[in-house]
């Protein structure tokens, strides 16, 4: 019977032996059954055997020793009581040959591996007995403080894991929220918090150990035994280049995991690539696949960090993701675990702001001032390690040597005096004894603020100002129109709540949204009438930035007074085609009988008196200029007489001669076939309205709006490789030409733009405008004018410029009729066009094709002599939708190749590639 067990049982050794002995040990082994108890009645205790826990036997701490002791095996150690079930007789590795040890004193088991799955007693191995089947789960349990816990229902999914339960989570449960960090800060707790948590985290985790000699964790040292030594020589302890340069780099090393594979491979299982999804540690950068994660992390007390980097500070590149959980947590744990685990990311202490890196006016934080600042009803956003410079006086808050980035609750006793030169300025303008940047400067002349000679002005919470020395409020910076539009664009802050005028083409989400480069800033410009509005308008609707209620009141007026002034120039030009008319009637009878004899004064073009009434009062009201200030007032008034006019028959017949009058645009066609509905006072523009309408502009010429492009999968054939980020904003700033002042001048007030959009009409080649002078230009050679002008300018001396050729389809009209050669410039173009009816387009290009690839070259080769740079170019129609994003998403790949360009300079790719998807 023993010979038979002995085949199907395995030998579980409950103490380590040396390899050769084991064999003997396990021939010589018996088997034999337990039966019960059938003799006489006991009269003394019969001993009972005592289930052991062996987190209750204490085991050795951490020994901190010089790396010569890593490598020394004769030290004694306590061994400890390990899990019997696995392959216990390998001699442990030291130190892994393909791993690096960055700091050790984290919990590694006996062979390198983080000690997440250590702690599974023999009870829960036995529920269960293959952990790699079961799958990556939170049932390793680490408790949330670093211990390890077991979990019971291994297997269960949707369960909480006893060991993520609130009760047992005294650091990091739900109903502790927040209480680590408050405990951290306040005052009364100083000492007795401190550092010791995580100290105790760690050298929990010390105790911890796993048998799994076929796993380690790359990037840290295996650990021969429950002891582990940290290295303090170890050359692979790499210092972070952070924000906090000149802040005491002695506080704070940061430590890096050194990937063991190849470029974008796990760093636990070594296989995958850049595409494959990876979770990253907080603290060291390692990446782990979705299969690694959970062995590498563990419970994840203190969120995604792996298991040895429990108690350690973060890397504060990645503060900003603290509590915001990838998709692949979400896959592979239940929600209330990723909930759990996100909690304690944020509010660990571990993970909390060390005060000692944070310098405000020069002067390092307190525990009680970064108390403060956090705790404050308008504290900095996203606040990280570094200098910082704060205007107690009105609140502006931005980073030392830069601009205003937030405007923060004021009068708050933290930090030193307010430097002169605190955000680096470099005018003569002085706000609360901080001199102001160009960008601030702008923003007060755009105000109205009187700036001159060297000024300084004090300014309050509240945004009132006063020169210094003269007690007399001037006037409330945060109430001025368009303060709030201006700011966004200049990359200025506003203060939380401060009102928004309407209409001035700012979503709130962005202005609230200034954090330092956050944003990508495209700057769209071009010639009057080139289709910057339009452009900006389809880009609203194309990535869903909603029209405000004022927003779309204001288009309603604007639309309704275009409508009266489309039926003012057909009035106008129906008056002219009756006096044509009774012209030629006259002839007639002159012809006929010779003499001057009564004539019939009704033509098809002759109205009615009321409507010729009401024709006087609008040409009236047209010719004096006020049709806007008039419309509004007298839409409902007026109504009934457009639906009149609409069914006159004279009107019908001047509006079917609408193709000869060259006053009216082509856009009126648009609204005025649906003149009734339009001119209703119940009217209601719809997204399509607003983007026809012409001379919809905010205030003083700027526009702005945030968008990302919406989530979808990449295009992988397209663009291999390449993962689009839903998390990138851009802002789209779009100003008008008369804006930018003589030399364009005013261009400097868009210094941190990434890309600028250059547009320009493709059907400008044969129109005319008056230039500033009064003198007759073609529009073409204007638009090469401003378009020279903005890329010499020095504020955009190395932005890319993307080229967007708008009114194709306008292009494919006229140059039917009006050849190219019309413009001086364009006086080579002479295209050989074969005609082939079979041809496909992409081998025989249009005309309208071959005329904007020719222009596309021109501004090209202009551009290249000019900057000596590469210009990107983009055909569109912008009414078109499809068109108008394409265009976009050309921006947002030229704006990653030079990310890449930045990142490699020397890549050559990047530039075969721009050119091979340049559309021109
Ligand atoms: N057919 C067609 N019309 C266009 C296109 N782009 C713009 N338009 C029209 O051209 C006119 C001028 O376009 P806007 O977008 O207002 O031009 P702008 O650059 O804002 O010029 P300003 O009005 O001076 O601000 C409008 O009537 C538009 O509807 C286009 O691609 N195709
Ligand atoms: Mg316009």
């Amino acid at each position: 019977m023993a010979g038979v067990l002995r085949k199907f049982l395995p030998i579980q050794s409950p103490i380590h032996v040396e390899k050769e002995d084991d064999d003997d040990k396990i021939k010589n082994l018996e088997y034999s059954f337990a039966l019960p108890y059938s003799g006489p009645l006991l009269t003394c205790d019969v001993p009972q055997a005592v289930p052991i826990d062996f987190r209750q036997i204490p085991i050795a701490s951490p020994a901190i020793g010089s790396g010569s002791l890593l490598t020394d095996v004769s030290l004694p150690v306590v061994q400890p009581i390990v899990k019997s079930h696995r392959k216990l007789s390998k001699k442990p590795n030291l130190v892994s040959d393909r791993t690096v040890c960055l700091e050790t004193d984290g919990g590694m088991d006996g062979n390198g591996m983080p000690c997440e799955a250590s702690r599974v007693d023999d009870s829960s191995s036995s529920l269960c007995a293959n952990d790699d089947e079961r799958g990556p789960k939170l049932s390793d349990g680490i408790q949330s403080s670093g211990r390890l816990d077991f979990f019971s229902g291994c297997g269960s999914s949707g369960e909480l894991p006893r060991s993520l339960e609130v009760s047992e989570l005294p650091d990091n449960g739900s109903e502790n929220e927040g209480r680590d960090f408050y405990d951290y800060m306040n005052p009364a707790n100083y000492e007795s918090i401190g550092s010791e948590s995580s100290h105790s985290n760690s050298s929990e985790i010390f105790s911890c150990q796993e048998e799994d000699h076929n796993e380690e964790a790359p990037g840290h040292v295996r650990r021969p035994s429950i002891v582990t030594f940290r290295d303090p020589e170890s050359n692979d302890v790499v210092d972070n280049e952070s924000d906090v340069s000149n802040t005491d780099s002695s506080v704070h090393e940061r430590h890096i995991a050194v990937r063991p594979g190849k470029k974008g491979t796990c760093y636990r299982c070594m296989k995958g690539s850049r595409l494959t999804e990876k979770e990253v540690c907080i603290v060291c950068d390692a990446k782990y696949c979705s299969d690694c994660v959970i062995r590498a992390m563990g419970s994840m007390p203190e969120g995604r960090k792996c298991v040895t980097c429990i108690g350690k500070r973060i890397d504060e590149s990645r503060r900003k993701t603290l509590g915001k959980c990838s998709r692949m947590l979400k896959q592979l744990l239940a929600v209330v675990e990723v909930e759990q685990i996100m909690r304690s990311e944020r509010s660990c202490v571990a993970n909390q702001l060390p005060p000692e890196l944070i310098y405000v006016n020069r002067q390092r934080l307190s525990k009680q001032e970064l108390f403060l600042l956090l705790t404050c009803p308008n504290p900095p956003k996203k606040l990280k390690p570094g200098n910082y410079w704060y205007d107690k006086v009105s609140g502006l808050w931005g980073k030392e040597g830069h601009k205003p980035c937030q405007v923060i609750s004021p009068q708050l006793t933290v930090g030193g005096h307010i430097q002169e030169g605190a955000s680096n300025g470099n005018t003569s303008i002085m706000i609360n004894n901080r001199k102001i940047t160009k960008a601030e400067l702008i923003m007060l002349q755009w105000a109205g603020v009187k700036c001159e000679g060297a000024t300084h002005l004090w300014v309050s919470a509240d945004g009132a100002y006063q020169e210094e020395g003269m007690n007399n409020i001037k006037g409330k910076l945060w109430n001025k129109t368009g303060i709030k539009l201006i700011c966004a664009v200049l990359s200025l802050p506003t203060p939380p709540n401060s009102v928004s005028p309407s209409g001035e083409g700012v979503n709130d989400v962005m202005a609230n949204n200034l954090e330092q480069k956050t944003l990508y800033k495209l700057l769209l410009v071009g010639l009057e009438k080139s289709g910057t509005c339009t452009i900006f308008k389809q880009a609203r609707i194309v990535y869903s930035v909603p029209f405000s209620e004022d927003e779309r009141q204001s288009i309603k007026s604007i639309i309704q007074c275009n409508l009266y002034g489309y039926l003012g120039i057909l009035l106008e030009e129906r008056e002219r085609f009756e006096e044509e008319c009774l012209i030629d009637k006259r002839r007639k009878v002159v012809h006929r009988h010779n003499s001057l004899g009564q004539i019939d004064c009704k033509t098809i073009y002759s109205i009615g008196p009321k409507l010729k009434a009401f024709s006087d009062w609008l040409l009236q009201v047209i010719a004096s200029g006020n049709l806007e200030s008039m419309i509004p007032a007298a839409a409902r008034e007026y109504a009934p007489f457009v639906e009149e006019l609409w069914r006159d028959g004279a009107f019908q017949a001047t509006y079917n001669r609408r193709n000869e009058l060259e006053l009216l645009p082509r856009v009126a066609t648009y609204f005025l076939e649906r003149a009734v509905e339009v001119a209703r006072p119940d009217y209601q523009p719809s997204d399509m309205d607003i983007l026809y309408a012409e001379g919809f502009s905010s205030s003083k010429g700027l526009s702005s709006m945030e968008f990302s492009f919406p989530k979808v999968a990449p295009d992988f054939c397209e663009n291999i490789g390449y993962q689009h980020d839903p998390l990138l904003r851009y802002q789209l700033i779009r100003v008008h030409p008369t804006t930018l002042g003589g030399n364009c001048k005013r261009l400097e007030m868009f210094e941190d733009v990434d890309v600028v959009l250059f547009c320009v009409s493709l059907i400008d080649y044969d129109e005319f405008s008056e230039d500033k002078n009064g003198v007759l230009i073609n529009k073409m050679i204007a638009s090469r004018q401003l378009f020279e002008r903005t890329a010499t300018h020095p504020t955009f001396e190395e932005k890319k410029f993307l080229l967007i050729l708008n009114k194709f389809d306008l292009l494919e009209e006229k140059i039917q009729q009006v050849p190219l050669t019309q413009c001086e410039w364009f006086d080579d173009f002479n295209p050989v066009i074969g005609y082939n009816p079979n041809s496909s387009s992409s081998t025989n290009p249009s005309l309208a094709r071959r005329a904007s690839q020719y222009i596309a070259v021109k501004f090209k080769r202009l551009f290249r002599d000019l900057t000596d740079r590469k210009l990107y170019v983009s055909l569109a129609t912008g009414l078109e939708p499809d068109n108008v994003d394409e265009a976009f998403k050309y921006a947002r790949e030229v704006l990653k190749w030079k990310q890449e360009e930045l990142n490699y300079p020397n890549n050559e790719l990047s530039s075969t590639s721009i050119e091979a998807s340049s559309s021109s």
